[in-house]
């Protein structure tokens, strides 16, 4: 049997979204791969199952293109409150999010951030406000856990930045145990901040709703920026307001392009 799926973008952040609020229907890695793949299947960079929850409005599981399940997908989180169409709570692996419709789009509290090493995980203890390693020309990154892990490296051009050749021997680096986002940042003023971001498990994308959220907060912990902050990825401007101590406030659009059917053999990958 085919099965419907919402195609949606989160400034251009790539979604095959599936709505299983009805049956729980999942996927494993391999079916994910299946979808994810854009030469023979839909083509995606996460695959995003909707389904039932209890002490939430819905539950949310993400699937990056290579078929490896993760905790948190900021810019999905606002399209499947935007598929929802209310306000909502999402149950998702890295924690309970809450979602507020807003005129233009959707503002997620995304929760508080962990810098702890074995928070983010690193693999040995050290300092993650100020990593003491390098890759090339990529140096002393700050890493934080916002529901899933990132680093986050301060340039003076990231369209200078080769950044799909350095992306996957960071992400991959044994440093990281479960690899790694790994993005890059150019301070534009104490609002504004351009970003570039190498998704774990895809590879570069048009924009990264976390990376945002883990750009902001780097940059305010090492007072380089005040919140709200306004990030400028590839795919367009996100807003992300945070004060330490407190949660992550994640604003921005979420766009339904068309409604498709998987097609069964997907299915039975
Ligand atoms: N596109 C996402 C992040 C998706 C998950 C990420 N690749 C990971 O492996 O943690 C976003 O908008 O946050």
């Amino acid at each position: 049997m085919n099965r419907r799926f919402h195609k949606m973008h989160g400034l251009g952040n790539d979604f095959v979204v599936v709505d299983a609020r009805e049956d729980g229907f999942a996927f494993d890695a391999a079916g994910a791969r299946a979808v994810a793949d854009r030469r023979t299947g839909v083509g995606c960079d996460q695959l995003i199952v909707v389904g039932p929850a209890t002490g939430a409005d819905v539950s949310m599981r993400i699937w990056n293109a290579d078929g490896s399940e993760v905790e948190a997908c900021g810019n999905a989180t606002r399209c499947v409150a935007a598929l929802v169409g209310r306000d909502c709570t999402i149950d998702t692996p890295g924690g309970l999010l809450r979602a507020t419709l807003t005129g233009e789009g959707v503002a997620v509290d995304m929760g508080a951030p962990r810098f702890g090493w074995n928070e983010i995980p690193l693999a040995y203890a050290m300092d993650t406000a100020a990593m003491p390693v390098g890759w090339g020309p990529l140096e002393t990154p700050f890493a934080v856990n916002v529901g899933n892990p990132h680093v986050v490296f301060f340039v003076d051009d990231v369209e200078a930045v080769p950044l799909d050749e350095l992306g996957r021997g960071i992400e991959t680096d044994p440093l990281f145990p479960e690899r790694i986002n790994v993005n890059i940042a150019q301070v534009i003023d104490r609002r504004t901040i351009r970003s570039r971001t190498w998704e774990r498990g895809v590879g570069l994308t048009r924009a990264c709703g976390t990376g945002a959220c883990a750009v902001a907060v780097a940059a305010i912990a090492r007072r380089l920026a005040d919140g709200p902050v306004t990030i400028h990825l590839p795919g367009g401007p996100l807003a992300i307001d945070w004060t330490p101590g407190g949660s992550i406030l994640m604003t921005g659009p979420a766009t339904h392009v068309f409604t498709g059917e998987l097609d069964a053999e997907l299915l039975r990958a």
